[in-house]
């Protein structure tokens, strides 16, 4: 790694805190976000180099080209792919994307910036306006509906990455350029946000879109999303709250931050609240970093080297055209009928945890569609929307978590069709849904065991033969009536029985039924049970 001499160190005050005091109606919390996404395109924004989505374990300086590190005499070339994902995002905010765009050099000298300035879009930004809208519905917010305004979308480069080291005592930084020129979109916020929940939703609802776009991991522990926190209380001037990794590390910042600003205030000490300054984050309190005075003069002057991005008329309707249908369109699509998700389970069809998620959502949810469809086919009007639903994202999708099987390689043995006889099965009560649990668990189990080789679609009425699944509804079956007197004959304790019959304690019916489910493995129905006991026992109530 190169190695600098590290320029600056931060000024801490320690502010006590406490949590319990929470937001007051008499302070009025004002808050807007600058979001930095990481753009995942194959390469650079104006290098060839490779736009490593490891950044973690790659070696340092490994992906960078003459230009990454600024050898003097470099060009830079526009990655058109970059400007392509620009609009994907812009498309799905409601953003004007303008026609015309343009480059400006923002210029600061810092380790791991070697041009000396950092290519952005001040002037003339790639997008302005559109909006995210957070509903009580989709996301938990207090508000039936509130829309978050965007004030633009812009086009920049990341900087290097800046380690700092104790060697020999003599504080040193090294300096890794693998990072340096990777394409960001700066998405800036109105000051709308008043309310801490509506920025957990917004980050999350935020950090979906770019995954379901496939345009950024989204992930804020990686640095892919970064999200810089402006908060003002009151008229006072903004605080601007930075180095932010994680949402809980904003969640607490903007409490922290909020209380700290609540005390000045209410002790009359707003001195400091009159100039913007910047404060970065310890993990505990908020501390200056700058203030307005030091502000830094970026001279921010149009990129010479890069010309305008001049858009021709079809390119944003051709974009649309290829545009996937938007999360919360889904959302509400897989809440309604025929398919009447609950919330969280339209959720884990449309919410991705991440990019590399071995559940794909964009997988699970045309397994779950495809199923449901084939599934009605086979049994018409009658069945319930819950069978494929419970039975997919519930029993299936549990199973494959356990036995480490993604779904993309059970769908081999269990295509949807193949899913939807199955759910036939349990409509039909061919099988209880005890045995139905054993035979799907049983059937991906073998399959894992076959390091998922054995691609064979399982047959089911063998199966159901082979471990005697089949469900017994015959009231004179004789397994029925020796598993009942099984059952009776071991509760020696005459008060148990005598209690039962005369009505005394009715639940403990129930405890012999759940005795008899579990011995029968749920081949026999409750219902049965209940019949057989009551008959047994003479019980007239
Ligand atoms: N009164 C206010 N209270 C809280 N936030 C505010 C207020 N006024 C503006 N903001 C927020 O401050 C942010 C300003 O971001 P912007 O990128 O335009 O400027 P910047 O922070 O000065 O520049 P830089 O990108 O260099 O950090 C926006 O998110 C906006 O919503
Ligand atoms: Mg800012
Ligand atoms: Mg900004």
């Amino acid at each position: 790694m190169l190695r600098v001499a590290r320029c600056y160190s931060l000024a801490r005050t320690k502010v006590a805190h406490n949590y319990s005091t929470i937001f007051r109606p008499e302070y009025a919390l004002k808050c807007g976000l600058e979001i930095h996404t990481q753009l995942s395109t194959r390469n650079k924004l104006f290098s060839q180099s490779t736009n490593s989505s490891t950044p973690l374990v790659d070696v340092p300086n490994r992906h960078t080209s003459f230009y990454d590190i600024a050898l003097p005499g470099t060009q830079p070339v526009l990655n058109l792919e970059a400007i392509l994902f620009a609009m994907k995002l812009s498309l799905a905010l409601n953003s004007q994307v303008n026609s015309v765009s343009q480059f400006d050099r923002k210029h600061y000298f810092y380790g791991d910036q070697p041009q000396g300035y950092q290519v952005t879009q001040h002037y003339r930004p790639f997008a302005r306006g559109g909006k995210i809208n957070l509903s009580k519905e989709l996301d938990g917010i207090d508000e039936s509906s509130k829309d978050i305004s965007i004030v633009q979308l812009q086009i920049e480069q990341d900087t290097g990455k800046s380690h700092y080291t104790d060697a020999d005592k003599d504080v040193i930084t090294l300096v890794d350029l693998n990072r340096s020129n990777v394409p960001l979109i700066e998405l800036v916020t109105n000051p709308d946000f008043n309310d801490i929940k509506q920025v957990r939703a917004f980050i999350k609802k935020y950090q979906n879109l770019v995954r379901h776009l496939h345009i950024s991991s989204g992930d804020l522990e990686t640095g892919a999303m970064r999200v810089d926190v402006n908060l003002s209380i009151n008229g006072f001037a903004r605080v601007e709250l930075k180095n932010l990794p994680n949402t809980s590390s904003i969640i607490n910042a903007i409490k922290y931050e909020y209380q700290r600003q609540v005390e000045l205030i209410s002790r009359g000490e707003t001195s400091s609240l009159m100039e913007p300054e910047t404060r970065g984050w310890t993990g505990s309190s908020t501390v200056k970093l700058r203030s307005k005075e030091t502000t830094i003069d970026y001279r921010y002057m149009p990129d010479p080297e890069l010309p305008y991005i001049n858009l021709a008329p079809d390119v944003m309707s051709r974009v649309k055209e290829s545009m996937p249908q938007l999360p919360d369109d889904m959302m509400r699509m897989l809440m309604k009928k025929p398919y009447q998700l609950s919330l969280k389970d339209a959720k884990i069809l449309t919410y991705n945890s991440n990019q590399n998620d071995m559940y794909n959502h964009k997988v699970l949810r045309s397994y779950y569609l495809e199923t449901f469809q084939e599934f009605f086919k086979l049994v018409g009007e009658q069945g319930s929307a819950k069978l494929p639903t419970n039975w997919i994202i519930h029993e299936f999708l549990g199973d494959l978590n356990k036995l480490h099987v993604p779904l993309i390689k059970a769908q081999e043995i269990l295509p949807p069709i193949v899913f939807a006889e199955f759910l036939k099965l349990l409509h039909a009560e061919t099988i209880s849904p005890t045995s139905g649990k054993l035979l799907l668990f049983h059937i991906l189990e073998t399959f894992q065991r076959s390091n998922c080789r054995d691609r064979s679609i399982p047959d089911f009425p063998k199966l159901i033969r082979e471990f005697e699944l089949h469900a017994i509804d015959q009231v004179d079956s004789q397994e029925l009536v020796s598993l009942c007197s099984d059952i009776i004959a071991q509760h020696t304790d005459d008060t148990f029985i005598r209690n039962l019959t005369s009505g005394k304690k009715r639940t403990s019916l129930k405890f012999l039924i759940g005795q008899g489910m579990r011995r029968s493995q749920g081949r026999i129905k409750a219902s049965e049970f209940e019949k057989k006991f009551k008959e047994i026992l003479d019980i007239q109530w």
